[in-house]
């Protein structure tokens, strides 16, 4: 049996890039009211990759969404470095997301009439901000895109276009990377080359990564896993594996089903 959690809560000891506090979001009213998060509080451990997973509705894009900007809060709080995100007006947002998020999402969300090159800047040069090239070289050749800076992405394969959309959420070396369901559109290599240069920007560069996943495998590249259900935090698992990631899955399938 494993340990159930008696509070809604999973705060991590050391400091979290990003921390939900009694995280509510509810949307709709009356009849088509639906508690996607249900008073979560979660730390994200700053230099450390997280996976979020969970069934299908369990809450993941909205807590997510919430923590990164993208959605508003209907209760609670959530934290990105030292912002208050609660408080924020959506002029704030944006320079929140602007200056302290990256983003990979599952459809790459590449603009199609720019270069892999133009399309890794161009957060930081509607930020106004110029690139650190040296940093910028060491991103684009850990992730493999040397040689293809040139292209468009519809010159570029999948895991090529995930490959930028991961080398632009670096570029500004930002506090946190979000991820959603980075793999979720290709094959299993190139969806293992674009984990492991997310694992590898949390080794090498202490960058912080929480990534939403359905995936055992994508989340053993995590150091840690929390799961979500019914918009509750139910459970967390520590250098998990694949297997051990499949293995608590199947626990909470039968749980549910004798519930
Ligand atoms: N914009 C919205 N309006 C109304 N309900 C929403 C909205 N977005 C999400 N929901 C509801 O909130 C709940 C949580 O949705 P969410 O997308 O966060 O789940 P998820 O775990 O990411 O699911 P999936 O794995 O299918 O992407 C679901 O019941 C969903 O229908």
């Amino acid at each position: 049996m494993y340990a159930a959690l008696t509070a809604n809560s999973l705060h991590t000891p050391s400091r979290s890039a990003a921390e939900a506090t009694e995280l509510t979001k509810i949307y709709g009213e009356g009849d088509t009211r639906v508690v996607a998060l249900d008073s979560v509080s979660v730390g994200f451990e700053q230099g450390r990759f997280t996976a979020i997973m969970g069934p299908s509705g369990s809450g993941k894009s909205t807590l997510m969404h919430c923590m990164a900007g993208l959605d508003s809060i209907s209760a609670g709080s959530a934290r990105v470095g030292d912002t208050e995100l609660s408080g924020l007006d959506d002029r704030a947002l944006t320079r929140l997301r602007r200056d302290k998020i990256g983003f990979v999402f599952q459809a790459f969300n590449l603009l199609p009439t720019l270069t892999a090159l133009e399309n890794i800047t161009l957060p930081l040069a509607i930020a106004g901000r110029s690139a650190d090239q040296e940093w910028l070289d060491t991103v684009v050749t850990t992730v493999g895109l040397s040689g293809r800076l040139a292209h468009r992405p519809a010159q570029l394969s999948g895991g090529q276009q995930q490959r930028v959309a991961v080398a632009r959420a670096l570029a500004s070396r930002p506090d946190i990377v979000f991820a959603d369901e980075p793999t979720g559109n290709l094959d299993s290599r190139a969806g293992g080359e674009v984990l492991g240069f997310l694992r590898e920007s949390v080794r090498q560069w202490g960058q912080t990564v929480v990534m939403v996943t359905h995936d055992p495998v994508a989340a053993s590249y995590a150091d840690r896993v929390v799961f979500l259900a019914d918009g509750r935090l139910t459970d967390q698992l520590m250098d998990p594996t694949a297997e051990s990631v499949l293995d608590r899955m199947r626990h909470f399938d039968t749980a549910a089903r004798t519930s």
